[in-house]
């Protein structure tokens, strides 16, 4: 059953979210890319067009936007990449005054780029990683579409912390990765947020706040004024990212009818038994189908995702010559699955840095005589470290050959999102490995090493190399891109252009949570159930004890596939798709329908015209004989309408028309003989074909 849609995105159009606060000047701005009308690609038939089709030309001229100097780009396609953060390393400058910016090179977002076409410039649109004071904002932004391209989103401080902290990190995220709030959370504990429109108290425990999901819609739409601030929506691609922006489709598709949109989620899509207990579940899943093409990582994913289209919107996918498609509204919705990759070349230069074989060598002496067993993970509550840790203590005890011998490194990176539960299993994970290094430790040897804090990508990669086996224990991961990196680490690198020699030991060693999305494409890895800390053991004795032979071929697999399937193989298929899904969108008739989330874009082949009201009155007036058929629901009474009966307007009309000697007026519906002669026994002079036509009742008097 259908929820009520809850927000109308016209009253956020329109900022009605008093208890949100006042946005700031900059995103309130209204402002078009440029100031000039562009030609329509589409020639337009008088009276066949509906007048919401020219929305796309509605955009008034620009006015303090970014992009008003830069006619330049008017020509050619460009690709807007919408995220939640800039792929931008923001720092404050020594002395305090401004900001120094660089590329986040470690971002997949900039990485992406690899994949694109020569000629399509990207642009970025996102927020930025550093607190920006408002009176810094205007010229921070300006620095950033300069220089780099970038259209920086400032939200204000309470909405982005409803939008990320309150719904984002409690709420999606979780969920997403299969975590169910508690049905009777207390009102007292996280969330900070207070609902603007819901008399219930503030959620706890990660249960729906309407307040906080007010917050992400009204984020979404910041970025979405944004977007307009630089787009030209009939040149322009635009690709959105990840879980933090599942509204924007239906913003950008309201604006403009016709703009070529993307998305791609880096989370999992839960099952449909996970996500049918979100209350704005149809909500996402409409504003999703906003978008030309849907990515996920793997087929389980998409599945998920079609499997709540099919039971919650009743809407079903065709799969055609190898694409997937759900038929909405006279659109096609292309799923797309392809998992993302890492970046080859950033990755060998790392490898070829001078200061990386320093530390190899040092770690080297660190752990000589030592086998190490290696975990690179996200501080946060789905890697499962504290699971690995367990298993790894099971492995010694049930194992004691390793007992002095195996080391389980874990590298365990910081993260923003913060939370109660984050500082419970850390906790956690420090009670588990001070309790292992009690057990077994000795003089010069901690089985457990624990390195809490970010290390640079040489450190990390020297780290790589030293490992016989990487292990990933996550309950639940979008991807994980921990084991390509290894792999690619312990392949190595050619010493010199000239030379064949590699650096790399050529063998490597997976046991990864058959619960992450990169786990179908490791076929070489040993997957485990992480939650089976006896299993999750074995494997990793397992793993260690192969012949070098195994650990070889099996590398050999893995580095085949990592190494062909990077991040510009990624992003260059997304594209691909992406223009493949829109090739028909300029030649399409479409207009928009639908109020707040159940906007959508009805479109038609252009050999389809809207009727036309004037023409169908003169044809009617010409004619000598008329056949006139008529549905029943949705035409005679509303499809919404709990009251099925006709109401007397409509027995009135029928009459009318039945009176008439020129015309043959027939009811043709599903519905059953007995209830249609009952609603229209006082239309003598209309037909009825009941039950698809299966029963006929002719005019009974003429
Ligand atoms: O913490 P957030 O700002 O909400 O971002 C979530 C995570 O995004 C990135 O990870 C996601 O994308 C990766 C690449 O597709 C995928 O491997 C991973 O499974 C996804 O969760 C980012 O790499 C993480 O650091 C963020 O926590």
């Amino acid at each position: 059953m259908m929820s009520r849609s809850y927000t109308n995105l016209l009253d956020l159009a329109e900022g009605n979210f008093a208890a949100l606060g006042p946005a700031s000047g900059g995103a309130r701005r209204r402002s078009g890319s440029f100031g000039m009308k562009r030609m329509s690609r589409v020639m337009t038939v008088p009276g066949t067009l509906s007048e919401l089709d020219g929305e796309d030309e509605s955009e008034p001229a620009a006015t303090n936007s970014v992009a008003s100097d830069v006619p330049s780009s008017v020509s050619g396609e460009r690709l807007l990449v919408v995220s939640n953060q800039l792929p931008i390393v923001a720092r404050r400058r020594p002395d305090g005054r401004g900001w120094s910016f660089s590329w986040d090179d470690d971002s997949l977002l900039l990485q992406l780029r690899d994949g694109i076409p020569d000629e399509m410039e990207v642009l970025f649109v996102g927020g930025v990683r550093a607190d920006i004071p408002l009176a810094e904002q205007d010229e921070v932004s300006q620095a950033l579409y300069d220089r780099f391209r970038c259209v920086a989103v400032f939200l204000p401080e309470s909405l982005h912390d409803r939008f990320y902290h309150s719904f984002c990190k409690r709420q999606l995220w979780p969920l997403f990765h299969y975590m169910l709030p508690f049905a009777s959370s207390a009102s007292t504990a996280t969330s900070s947020s207070s609902s603007s429109s819901s008399s219930a108290p503030p959620a706890g425990n990660g249960r729906f706040d309407r307040g906080s999901w007010e917050a992400y819609v009204l984020a979404n739409k910041f970025f979405f004024e944004k977007v307009v601030e630089v787009i030209n929506p009939e040149d322009d691609y635009v690709w959105v990212h990840d879980y933090h922006l599942m509204a924007l489709p239906t913003f950008l598709r309201r604006r403009f009818n016709r703009l070529r949109i993307g998305f791609f989620l880096h989370s999992p899509f839960p099952s449909s038994e996970i996500y049918r207990t979100l209350p704005v579940r149809e909500e996402i899943l409409k504003a999703l189908l906003n978008c030309d093409l849907i990515g996920f990582h793997t087929f389980d994913y998409a599945r998920h995702f079609l499997s709540c289209c099919s039971r919650m919107l009743g809407i079903e996918y065709q799969s055609k010559r190898g694409y997937i498609g759900l038929e909405y509204f006279g659109r096609t919705v292309g799923i797309k699955i392809m998992p993302v990759g890492i970046h080859m070349d950033q990755l060998q230069a790392v490898l070829c840095l001078p200061d990386r074989q320093w530390r190899v060598s040092e770690l080297q002496q660190q752990f000589e005589g030592k086998t190490v067993l290696l975990g690179v993970d996200d501080m946060d509550i789905f890697k499962g470290i504290n699971l690995k840790l367990l298993a790894f203590e099971n492995m010694l005890r049930t194992h004691p050959k390793w007992q002095g011998r195996a080391v389980l490194v874990q590298i365990a990176k910081p993260v923003r999102g913060k939370g109660k539960d984050l500082e419970a299993i850390e906790a956690e994970i420090r009670e588990s490995y001070n309790r292992i290094n009690g057990e077994f430790g000795r003089s010069g040897y901690s089985p457990v090493v624990f390195i809490d804090r970010d290390v640079s990508s040489v450190e990390k990669s020297a780290y790589y190399t030293i490992a016989e086996c990487v292990v990933v224990t996550a309950v639940r991961d979008g991807m994980n891109l921990t084991p390509y990196e290894y792999i690619v680490c312990r392949q190595g690198t050619p010493r010199s252009e000239s030379s064949s020699e590699v650096t790399g030991p050529k063998k490597s060693m997976l046991v990864v949570s058959e619960f992450i999305g990169c786990s179908p494409s490791l076929s070489g890895a040993i997957r485990v159930n992480p939650w089976n800390v006896e299993a999750t053991a074995e494997a990793m004795n397992e793993a260690i004890s192969l012949s070098d032979q195994e650990k070889q071929l099996r590398h050999e697999k893995h580095y085949r596939y990592v190494s062909t399937h990077d991040v510009a193989y990624w992003s260059k298929s997304f594209i691909q798709d992406l223009e493949r899904a829109c090739k028909d969108h300029f030649r399409r008739t479409c207009w928009g329908i639908g109020l707040g989330f159940g906007f959508r874009v009805v479109a038609l082949d252009p050999h389809f015209t809207k009727l036309n009201m004037d023409s169908i009155v003169m044809a009617y007036e010409r004619s000598e004989s008329r056949a006139i058929f008529l549905d029943y629901d949705g035409t005679l009474v509303p499809q919404t309408s709990i009251n099925k009966t006709p109401s007397s307007e409509v027995l009135r009309i029928i009459n009318t028309l039945c009176s008439d000697k020129r015309n043959i007026v027939f009811i043709v519906s599903g519905r059953g003989r007995d209830k249609l002669g009952e609603w229209f026994s006082s239309c003598p002079k209309l037909g009825i074909a009941a039950e698809h036509g299966y029963f006929l009742r002719y005019r009974l008097s003429f």
